[in-house]
C-alpha cells in the first residue's frame, strides 16, 4: 500500500473508533471552537490511545504532502509561535479575552490593547499568526475570540488581581499556564544560544550545572537554581514552582503504577526537590496513612509554606506533611524513609553531580528504602526490537507501519524537548533505561523495576539498595 495510504488508513480507522466511543457515552468529541472546561474534555481521557495514531499520522501526512523546503522552513520559524505566546502571556491576553467578551462573540484588538497595553496593530498580528495554528479565532477583521487551546493561556485569575500582584500572577493556579509562560521566557532566550553554546570549544564538553546555555544568554555564573534567587527574578522563581505543578497536570499524576497503598501505616516518604511539594500534596491527598517530608532550599521552604498555607494548612498543622530545608548534596537526615521520591530532580544534573545525590541518600537508607525517581525516560526512534533491556517494565512496541516506531510527536513526545531544556537551562539530560541503570549502579542502587504507566510522560523508575555495600 503506498504511504499516503496507509496513512489516510490509520486517521480513518481512529477517528472511526473515537467517534464510536463518543456515540456510546453520549457525548461529542470537545470542540476546538468553545473554551476549554474539564467536563467536555473528559471523554479525551479515554480515547487519548486511539488518537495518538491519528495524530502522529496527520503530522507524517503533513511531512509527506509538504513541499521540503517549506516544511523545513515551518520548524525554523517555530521561535515565532513561542514568542508570541510569550508576549500574550505578558499582556495577560487571555484573561482580558474571559473577563470581558464572556460570550465569545469576538473582541476587537483595540479594546484588547487598551487593557494590555500592547500596540493594537501589532497585537492582531501577533494574534493572526497564532490562529494560523489553532490558537484563538480570528471571527472579524481585527476581531478575535477564545478556542480551547487559547483558553489553556488562562489563568482563572481576574485582570485586577493580577494587575495589583504581577509577580503573583501564577500562584495558587493549576500549572499549564505557569509552565507555559517559564518556557516561552527564560527557556526561549536561553535556547536561542544553543547553536552557539555547542560549537563553541569551551563550552563543548562542560558538564557544570552552571555552565549551561543559560549562563551564556543570561550573564551569569549561578545555577538555575541560584539564578532564580536574584533580585529581580522573584516572579521568574514564583512562577517555576507553579510550572512544576502544571507538569504534573500535562504529564500526567502519579496515581498508577507503584502501589503505594503496600506501604505501612506511617511510612515515611521523602521527597527530594520537592519543590514547594504539588507532588506531594497529591500523594498525601490520596494515601494519608503515610507520613510526608518535603525538602528543598531553604527559599523554596518558605515558598512551600505559603502554598500549603493556603490549600491544605490542615496537612502542616497535623504533621502529615512537613517541609525541611536540606541540601540534597549532603547526606539526607531521614534515616528511616520508606521511599526518597525525587520527580523531575535527577534530570536537573549531569551524570557525576546525578551521582553523589544518589550516593548521598545510599547513605541514609535502611535495607527496605526504596528509590523513587520520576522522570522522563528516553526511547530511541529506532524499532523496539534494537532497544528492549531486561529490567522489569521497560518494554517498548512500534506503533504500525509507516509510523515512526515510537509514534514521533503523538507517543511519548514530552521527554525529547525536556532534555532540550534540561540541557539548555540546567547543562543536564533525560536518560534511557541503560542510562538509568548505570547511574543507579554507580549511586549504590539497583534499579529493580519501571512502571511506565499509559497516558503518563514520566515513567516511575524504583531501586533498591545495592546489597553489597551493606
Ligand atoms: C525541577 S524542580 C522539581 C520540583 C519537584 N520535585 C516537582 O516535581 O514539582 C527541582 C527542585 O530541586 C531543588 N533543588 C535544587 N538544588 C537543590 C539542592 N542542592 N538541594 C535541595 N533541593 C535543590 C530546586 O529548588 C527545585 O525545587
Amino acid at each position: 500500500m503506498c504511504t499516503l495510504d496507509a496513512l489516510l488508513g490509520i486517521i480513518s480507522n481512529s477517528v472511526k473508533t473515537i467517534q464510536a466511543k463518543c456515540k456510546a457515552r453520549g457525548v461529542p468529541f470537545p470542540s476546538i471552537d468553545e473554551p476549554f472546561d474539564p467536563e467536555s474534555d473528559a471523554i479525551r481521557a479515554e480515547v487519548i490511545a486511539d488518537a495518538a495514531p491519528a495524530i502522529a499520522a496527520a503530522q507524517q501526512l503533513i511531512a509527506t504532502l509538504d513541499n521540503p523546503g517549506v516544511y523545513a522552513l515551518r520548524q525554523t520559524f517555530g521561535m515565532h509561535i513561542s514568542s508570541a505566546i510569550g508576549a500574550m502571556l505578558a499582556g495577560n491576553i487571555a484573561e482580558i479575552m474571559r473577563e470581558s467578551d464572556p460570550n465569545g462573540q469576538g473582541m476587537k484588538v483595540e479594546d484588547i490593547a487598551k487593557q494590555d497595553g500592547i500596540d493594537p496593530v501589532r497585537l492582531g498580528r501577533l494574534m493572526r499568526l497564532l490562529t494560523n495554528y489553532h490558537i484563538f479565532t480570528e471571527v472579524n477583521p481585527g476581531a478575535f475570540k477564545h478556542n480551547r487551546i487559547s483558553s489553556t493561556f488562562d489563568t482563572g485569575k481576574s485582570v485586577d488581581e493580577i494587575k495589583k500582584s504581577p509577580a503573583d500572577k501564577y500562584l495558587n493556579t493549576a500549572g499549564p499556564a505557569a509552565l507555559f509562560g517559564h518556557t516561552t521566557d527564560e527557556c526561549f532566550k536561553a535556547a536561542a544560544y544553543l547553536s552557539d553554546y555547542l560549537t563553541d570549544k569551551g563550552t563543548v564538553t562542560n558538564q557544570k550545572p552552571n555552565g549551561a546555555v543559560l549562563q551564556r544568554a543570561m550573564s551569569t555564573h549561578d545555577t538555575l537554581f541560584e539564578w532564580y534567587e536574584q533580585a529581580g527574578n522573584e516572579a521568574r522563581r514564583k512562577r517555576f514552582n507553579v510550572a512544576m505543578r502544571g507538569v504534573s497536570e500535562l504529564a500526567g499524576p502519579m496515581t498508577t503504577g507503584f502501589d503505594w497503598k503496600t506501604l505501612s501505616k506511617g511510612g515515611v516518604v521523602v521527597d527530594v526537590g520537592g519543590g514547594i511539594g504539588a507532588t506531594t500534596m497529591r500523594l498525601a491527598d490520596n494515601h494519608p496513612h503515610l507520613c510526608y517530608i518535603v525538602q528543598d532550599r531553604p527559599s523554596m521552604v518558605d515558598e512551600g509554606e505559603k502554598f500549603w498555607k493556603a490549600e491544605r494548612p490542615e496537612a502542616l498543622r497535623s504533621g502529615l506533611v512537613q517541609l525541611q530545608a536540606h541540601d540534597m548534596f549532603q547526606v539526607n537526615p531521614v534515616r528511616n524513609a520508606a521511599v526518597f521520591l525525587l520527580r523531575c530532580v535527577i534530570h536537573d544534573w549531569s551524570d557525576h553531580y546525578a551521582t553523589t545525590i544518589l550516593q548521598m541518600l545510599r547513605a541514609s537508607a535502611t535495607p527496605d528504602t526504596r528509590l523513587m525517581i520520576v522522570d522522563p525516560l528516553i526511547r530511541y526512534a529506532c524499532p523496539a526490537e534494537l532497544q528492549n533491556t531486561d529490567v522489569p517494565g521497560v518494554e517498548w512496541h512500534d506503533a504500525p507501519a509507516p509510523l515512526l516506531p515510537n509514534m514521533g510527536i503523538a507517543g511519548n513526545f514530552m521527554p525529547y524537548h525536556v532534555d532540550f531544556h534540561m540541557l539548555t537551562m540546567t547543562n543536564s539530560q533525560e536518560r534511557t533505561c541503560q542510562e538509568f541503570k548505570k547511574l543507579f549502579e554507580k549511586g549504590g542502587w539497583k534499579l529493580e523495576r519501571v512502571y511506565v504507566n499509559p497516558g503518563v510522560q514520566f515513567p516511575q523508575l524504583i531501586g533498591c539498595p545495592a546489597q553489597e555495600t551493606y
